[in-house]
């Protein structure tokens, strides 16, 4: 098993965020993760990269316990997440945004960085912008740079928020495209996105979360079909 949540719990005051939430993601699958607004599943994902601690329960990579392990050191062990809003450095070349996160947020040495670093952006679709300022580009382009910083880590575990949020559905498309490379390249993903055909496209498997607690797992397509869960996402397009 890759990663493994066990009786993980969060809460903020008496608002219970992560409530004995278990989960287990085993190596080369693609996880789907969704629940309505506030069901806490952005919180999930900082808990599973260390930005959070959780109040009990563990957290294993590997079947190593990582609970105590401070974020950075998470992310070299090759957990990476991107966030639902981008914020890259905005002064930064695209191809500097890139750098900054595969030599600080995995230790990799300049040449080596660069090297991958190209490759990523080839990946993403951002070749031709590598040399634009991070603060210039499109919503679009801010979502690729956002998953190629990510990806920049030499990720095992790719954690993807809302990635394809308010984008066009051809550009949504294009996304999947992506994602579904990064995917077959062998990368392990776990992604939170609120558009379900998006992510019917790519993942095997989903996990919903309600309140912060899961309500349900399994298949993806048979889990959409689940009377609880259409009720939860009543008026949404599933
Ligand atoms: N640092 C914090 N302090 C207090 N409350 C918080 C904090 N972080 C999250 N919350 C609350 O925890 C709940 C879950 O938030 P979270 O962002 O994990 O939900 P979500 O499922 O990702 O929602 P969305 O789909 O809107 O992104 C929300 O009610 C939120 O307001």
């Amino acid at each position: 098993m890759l990663l493994e949540l066990k009786d993980v719990r969060k809460a903020y005051g008496s608002l219970v965020v992560t409530d004995g939430v278990s989960l287990s993601v085993t190596e080369g699958e693609a996880l789907g993760v969704i629940g309505p607004n506030g069901a806490g599943k952005t919180t999930l994902f900082a808990l599973i990269t260390g930005a959070v601690k959780p109040d009990a329960g563990a957290i294993r990579l590997d079947g190593r316990d990582i609970t105590a392990m401070p974020a950075a050191q998470r992310c070299r062990a090759g957990i990476c997440r991107s966030h639902q809003i981008p914020h890259p450095f905005e002064t930064l070349t695209v191809f500097e945004n890139l750098l900054v996160a595969a030599c600080f947020g995995r230790a990799m040495r300049e040449a080596e960085a660069a090297d991958w670093c190209v490759e990523v952006l080839a990946l993403t679709g951002l070749l031709a912008k590598a040399n634009r300022l991070g603060g210039t580009l499109t919503l679009l382009d801010r979502k690729r740079l956002e998953m190629a910083r990510a990806l920049a880590t030499r990720p095992r575990l790719l954690l993807l928020d809302e990635i394809a949020g308010g984008l066009t559905s051809a550009e949504c498309e294009a996304l999947v495209g992506t994602i579904r490379t990064i995917h077959a390249g062998g990368t392990t993903i776990v992604w939170i996105e609120h558009i379900v055909h998006a992510l019917l496209a790519v993942v095997g498997r989903l996990t919903v979360l309600n309140f912060g607690r899961k309500i349900a797992e399994g298949e993806a397509r048979s889990v959409i079909g689940l009377p609880e869960v259409r009720d939860i996402y009543l008026g949404s397009p599933v």
